[in-house]
């Protein structure tokens, strides 16, 4: 699975622990992040993490068109909700596609442990059949 690892300013040190207790599953994986996040992750954990822009440079954008184009099967997105971003527009855009494309998508901590628990018991192998449904070329 493609996962997505997000984490705003204050949330950087949550993601990074999340990362850790977690690396064993992580690590089955293809992971990606936005900038300074996946430069955290992959310090802290040894990782290997395709690093997109930072996000107020554009890596919300960038993961966003992954999800559009079918490629992200998982969002966990540490979201600070009590800091302004200067790229909000981007932020609501990206949760926006996760809508569309009902790409599963955790936005706090508690989301983002069931998330990574249902992943590694099975309950998101649904993706690999809808990827495999595109791959026949039945969507658009
Ligand atoms: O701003 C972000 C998400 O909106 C995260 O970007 P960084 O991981 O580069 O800090």
């Amino acid at each position: 699975m493609n996962i997505a690892l997000i984490a705003h300013d204050k949330k950087k040190t949550d993601i990074v622990n999340f990362s850790i207790a977690y690396t064993s599953i992580l690590k089955q994986h293809n992971l990606f992040a936005t900038g300074t996040t996946g430069l955290k992750i992959s310090e802290a954990t040894g990782l290997d993490v395709h690093r997109f822009k930072s996000g107020p440079l554009g890596g919300d954008q960038q993961i966003g068109a992954r999800i559009a184009d079918n490629e992200m099967d998982i969002v966990i997105f540490l979201r600070d909700p009590l800091t302004a971003q200067p790229h909000e527009p981007d932020i609501s855009a990206l949760l926006r596609l996760c809508d569309v494309y009902q790409i599963p998508l955790a936005t706090n901590l508690g989301g983002a442990e069931v998330l990574i628990r249902a992943l590694e018991d099975g309950y998101l192998n649904w993706r690999d059949i809808i990827k495999d449904k595109k791959q026949e070329g039945n969507e658009e």
